[in-house]
């Protein structure tokens, strides 16, 4: 599947990015009073609209400054952990890194949810205090008051919308590395679609160029659309199984704002409902499987590989459909349904969060980490509590809540281990066979 090309046309060095001047300055200067080993501030908060290079700032930096960068996604609210121990680490210098230059990168830190994340923007503070290595951090949208420590602790630098010149230049390069004949009509008018935002200029270039193979003017006034809001679920899963055309499958995922991980639910509840066809359904299936796969070593390994996971989500399940192919094929109207696994996580959160502070309080005594627990340790801690609970409920100050967990898995457990016994047994062949005779004579 071909790499997205704001991926492949990601400037490689400071020098590659355009406009920005006054922020290259500023963080150039911020790096070498680091280097010089009397930094003027430990970490510094880059923002600005989206598209405009702040990523690609700091990852430039890192290059040119022979820095390995160390990249997370600060808004993934399981990374707060990854934070926290980032912060022990970062804490001492050299050795324990293996390289000696380090940059720690922190993207979308103001996608940060105040209450779900509640302790993140503390764990960052932490890292900034104790860090011996430089610390960017980026966000849209720096000024939500619960980010003020963060505004507080950092030099903030501002990037601006890009303009138009900058902007051709952008698209008019890829254009000539990718040998595509590029009416400059045509690309006024993506740009003038585009607000400033070079990652959506660049996806509106790619679409066009791969529906056609060429960009004109008539090409990308039937194609390309205003930067708009964004698509809500309903529509985003509509444009991924109405597509005619690639890209329309790939903008209808890349241009919403739902959470990655709640799009593949919506789909994976919805293919069942939209493709008739089981082998459609299969092979939808197989595609979604894929872009979970890739979800989650993008999280592990890097962001690149989400390009995959939209390929996948979007094309991948867009054409999964054969039907699609016939001629006289109509996409069937329906009314999708909101995903019941995010129903049912809101129906047991009480119970989860018990769940969770019991595997807590259990692993802190054993030093395991929560999954240990969970996995090896639960089954025999339930056991145990039958003839221990007394002691048990003080010694863990177990709640009401954390106690009905317990009776919960122990009544579950014992569904799963005990063996039937052998009046019953033989009471269920009998009405089995008595079923069966029953069946048999009328
Ligand atoms: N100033 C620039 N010069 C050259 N290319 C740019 C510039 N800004 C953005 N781009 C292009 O747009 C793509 C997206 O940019 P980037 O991911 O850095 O944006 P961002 O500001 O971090 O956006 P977001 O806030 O959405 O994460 C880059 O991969 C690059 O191809």
């Amino acid at each position: 599947m071909p790499l997205q090309w704001f991926l492949k046309y990601r400037p490689k060095s400071l020098n590659e990015v355009e406009n920005e001047d006054e922020a290259k300055k500023e963080l150039t200067e911020w790096i070498e009073s680091w280097l010089k080993g009397n930094p003027s501030y430990k970490a510094v908060l880059l923002y600005g609209p989206p598209g405009v290079g702040k990523t690609t700032l700091a990852e430039a930096l890192a290059r040119d400054y022979k820095l390995e960068l160390f990249e997370m996604n600060a808004s993934d609210s399981r990374n707060l952990n990854d934070i926290r121990s980032m912060a022990e680490r970062a804490s001492v210098t050299g050795t324990l890194f293996g390289i000696k230059g380090k940059l720690i990168l922190l993207d979308e830190v103001d996608g940060l949810n105040a209450r779900a994340d509640a302790g993140a923007i503390d764990a960052i503070i932490e890292l900034i205090n104790k860090t011996k290595y430089p610390i960017i951090l980026t966000a849209n949208d720096p000024w939500d008051p619960s980010l003020r420590p963060l505004r507080n602790a950092a030099k903030m630098i501002e990037l601006k919308r890009l303009t138009k010149y900058p902007l051709k230049r952008i698209l008019k390069k890829i254009c000539e590395a990718e040998k595509i004949v590029c009416e400059d009509e045509a690309l006024d008018f993506i740009i003038d679609q585009s607000e400033g935002d070079a990652r959506y200029a660049i996806n509106m270039l790619q679409g066009v160029a791969e529906g056609y193979g060429r960009v004109t003017i008539d090409m990308a006034k039937n194609l390309v659309r205003k930067k708009d809001r964004e698509l809500d679920p309903f529509e985003a899963l509509r444009s991924v199984f109405w597509a005619k055309y690639y890209w329309q499958a790939k903008s209808a995922v890349t241009d919403t704002q739902i959470d990655y991980e709640l799009l593949l639910r919506w789909l994976d509840e919805n293919i069942p409902l939209q493709y008739t066809d089981m082998e459609d359904v299969w092979r939808a299936y197989d595609a979604l499987s894929r872009a979970s796969i890739f979800l989650n070593r993008a999280k592990l390994v890097g962001w690149d590989l989400l390009s995959y996971t939209f390929d996948l989500m979007g094309p991948g399940v867009a054409f999964a459909s054969f039907e699609k192919k016939k001629p006289t094929y109509k996409a069937k109207w329906v009314k999708y349904q909101f995903p019941q696994y995010i129903q049912q996580l809101a129906k047991t959160k009480e119970t989860r969060d018990a769940l969770d502070s019991l595997l807590r309080k259990i692993g802190v005594i054993i030093h395991a980490s929560k999954d240990k627990t969970l996995n090896d340790f639960l089954p025999l801690f339930v056991i145990y509590y039958k003839k221990f609970h007394d002691k048990l409920d003080k010694e863990l100050e177990l709640t009401e809540k954390e106690k009905d967990v317990i009776k919960m898995l122990s009544s579950l457990y014992e569904g799963i281990t005990e063996q039937p016994k052998e009046e019953e047994r033989k009471e269920t062949t009998e009405r089995k066979r008595s079923t069966y005779y029953r069946r048999k004579k009328s």
